[in-house]
């Protein structure tokens, strides 16, 4: 008898969803028993804005679990990850990735378009309040965090106060809530972040047995996806409260599979809207997103990030936006 592997995650049914997800996809493909380990971490604790706490508080205790060998993996929303590395631990596997777009969900069924001038519209996320103000629509987005149910409570609740919400559509899949979506949002408008809706699966790098069974959840066009979102991240070294979007998706071309990455750089009043797309083959993910990142700061996606606490090079610690 092997002992069941464990799995550390987060208590929130989100976490616990896409953690139970994985564990039952890898007993599917392995045969192996998998236990969930609830880890609490520091942002689960505190009610702080999270593009003040920066959210790697969700990661690190995670990490610091897997290092301490008090869980064997762990289950990130791969947008939470810092862009760095993290010493001895690796991603052995990025799953089937979700829908990453942006959904809205408002008041009397409504869509973007039917919102009036100074509709109250919810978000915590910088790019997405660059990106709501950018619209032009005269919007009154106030920020808001909490988990999931806490953001539809703002508008479906008893106690609503807001008009919409705008949250990531792959949260609500996750937890079987697709059905309050009013409207999934185009990319055109709402660029998702950096590998919105992906997952990453991560154990320690000297486990080999481990990183070898957990290979088995892997897909490469999302992995390719995910590193050429993230290399523009990276590349733009944006801080924390970075409105940063960007969007790869795999498609087939003439010469093969193809690449087609989007990604935007928008003050947070929406004034300065920075958006560029490239195309390339999925084995230079991590390129395209480079050379993506250099265009953009060419533009003076610097000066924008600038006026957003930029932390300047070498001192980013977190990688997502939101
Ligand atoms: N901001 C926090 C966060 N981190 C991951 C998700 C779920 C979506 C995903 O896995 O990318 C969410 C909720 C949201 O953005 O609405």
């Amino acid at each position: 008898m092997t002992a069941p592997l464990r799995l550390g995650t987060r208590g929130s049914a989100l976490a616990m969803a896409q953690s139970g997800h994985v564990a039952e996809a890898l007993t599917a493909a392995t045969g192996r028993e998998v236990e969930l380990v609830e880890v609490v971490t520091a942002g689960d604790r505190s009610s702080a804005p999270v593009h003040r706490l920066g959210v790697g508080v969700f990661v690190s205790a995670l990490r610091d679990a897997l290092t301490a060998g008090t869980i064997d993996f762990a289950v990130h929303s791969y947008k939470d990850l810092p862009t760095a590395e993290a010493p001895g631990l690796h991603i052995a596997a990025v799953p089937p990735r979700q829908d990453p777009r942006d959904a809205l969900v408002a008041r009397d069924g409504r869509t973007l378009a039917e919102l009036p001038p100074g509709a109250r519209v919810g978000t915590g996320a910088l790019r997405r309040i660059a990106q709501l103000h950018a619209l032009g629509m005269q919007l009154e987005v106030s920020p808001i965090r909490g988990n999931v149910d806490t953001r539809l409570g703002r508008v479906l609740g008893p106690d609503a106060d807001l008009d919409a919400v705008v949250l990531a559509r792959a949260g609500l899949a996750r937890l079987g809530r697709t059905d309050v979506i009013t409207e999934t949002l185009d990319p055109m408008l709402m660029l998702p972040a950096p590998a919105q809706g992906a997952l990453a699966v991560e154990c320690r790098i000297d486990d080999q047995d481990l990183v070898e069974l957990l290979a088995v959840l892997d897909h490469a066009p999302s992995r390719a996806a995910v590193i050429a979102e993230r290399a523009l991240l990276a590349t733009l070294e944006a801080g924390c409260s970075a409105p940063v979007a960007a969007y790869g998706e795999l498609a087939e071309g003439e010469t093969g599979e193809e690449i087609y990455l989007r990604g935007a750089v928008i003050s947070p009043d929406g004034t300065r809207d920075l958006r560029l797309s490239r195309t390339g083959t999925p084995a230079d993910a991590a390129e395209i997103g480079k050379a993506l990142a250099a265009e953009l700061l060419e533009l003076g996606a610097d000066s924008i990030l600038g006026q957003e606490g930029h932390a300047g090079p070498g001192t980013q610690q977190f990688g997502s936006t939101e």
